[in-house]
Parts: C-alpha cells; structure tokens; sequence
C-alpha cells in the first residue's frame, strides 16, 4: 500500500429509470442498484432490470439487489456483482446483512446493512468496523449522518437509497449530489 487513501466508494441503489442512472454516472458514483426482489417496492421485473442493466454497464458497476440467489437469475448475466441478503457460491457475490459474515475472504463485498431498503438509521455496532474486506455501510444513510459514519468507521463504501428519493423509485439529482458530496467530503475519505 502506498498510503494514499482512496475515496469512498459511494453506490446508490432502487435506480428505476435510464435518467436515475444518468445521473449517478454523471455525478461520479461509483455504482448503481436495481432492485429485482418482488418484495421491495422498488421491483423491477426482469425486463426493465434487464434494460436498466444493459443501459448501466460499462460505464458504472452494476449491482442486482434481492433477497435471495434465486430472484437475481433473470438479471445475474446482465449485471457485475449480485447483492443478496444469504450466502451463494458466486464469484460476484455481495452478502448484505445485519450479522458478521461466516467467510469475509470469500466476498467480493460485505453490506452491513439491517435496513433493506426501508431507510431506518439504527446505530451501527462495532465489529463492523472490524471486518476485513471491502465493507459497505447501508442502512438509513443520508446527506446528513454519512459523514459521521465514514468518519468513525472508515468503510471501504457507503450505500444509499431511501434518502435520495422523493417516492420510492423516484430519485432525485440534486439529493444524490448531497448525498455523494458528504460521503466524500475532504477529510472523510478513509478507505
Ligand atoms: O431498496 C430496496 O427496496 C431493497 C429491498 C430489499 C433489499 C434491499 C434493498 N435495498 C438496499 O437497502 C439498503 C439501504 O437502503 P436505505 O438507504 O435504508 O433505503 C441498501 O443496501 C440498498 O441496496
């Protein structure tokens, strides 16, 4: 290691429209979410996840987001990493949870995340700060409290959603700008 740190990896997720992606290409986000759980009310079914997908890659990486291994199968060719809230023995896999993880090594990336997509803040427990890897840090985030969470944990990321939105599935541009220039404010950038 050089040393030199590394600006934090920002991803926002529940991306519904090529515009939303437009956007976090523009405004220098790292990565992008589409979320293919018929759980969330974010769903997008496979057709538009795949589009979304198709429109996204290349130019961010692109994450499928679901509950489960099994609800990513439409979308799983079309994106780079699939985030799920179980384990999968997948090269791309990003394991979201609330617990630590059995087998960090074996993770491209760790979300600690016990929110799911509903945009509660709870306070994050120690041992997060402690897990090896590339660790993201999801879960109620918004332009207000990110830079104190980078700032105590030092995550490799940060993940957002619910705060960037004015109706679930609606982003908009000038929160994801708020919401990337506090997790990258000067000083707070640790990884
Ligand atoms: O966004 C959703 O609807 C969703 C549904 C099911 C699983 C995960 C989901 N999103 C992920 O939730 C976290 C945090 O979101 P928020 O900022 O609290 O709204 C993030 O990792 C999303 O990828």
């Amino acid at each position: 290691m050089s040393g030199q740190r590394q600006p934090t990896f920002v991803k926002v997720c529940g991306l519904t429209q090529e515009q939303q992606i437009d956007w976090a290409v523009e405004l220098g986000y790292d990565a992008v979410g589409i979320v293919v759980t018929p759980k969330s009310k974010r769903y997008c079914p496979p057709e538009r996840a795949v589009a979304l997908a198709d429109h996204a890659r290349g130019r961010v990486t692109v994450f499928a987001v679901a509950l489960t291994h099994a609800e990513t199968a439409a979308v799983a060719g079309h994106v780079d990493i699939v985030q799920i809230y179980e384990t999968a023995d997948i090269p791309n896999l990003a394991l979201a949870s609330g617990a630590p993880p059995e087998k960090p090594e074996a993770l491209r990336y760790f979300f600690y995340d016990a929110s799911a997509g509903s945009g509660v803040f709870a306070d994050i427990p120690d041992w997060v700060g402690e897990v090896p890897g590339n660790v993201v840090i999801a879960g109620g985030l918004d332009e207000h409290n990110v830079a104190d969470v980078v700032e105590k944990f030092g995550p490799y990321g940060v993940d957002v959603s619910s705060s960037v939105e004015t109706a679930p599935g609606v982003k908009s541009r000038e929160k994801m700008a708020a919401f990337l220039a506090a997790a990258r404010a000067p000083g707070r950038n640790s990884r």
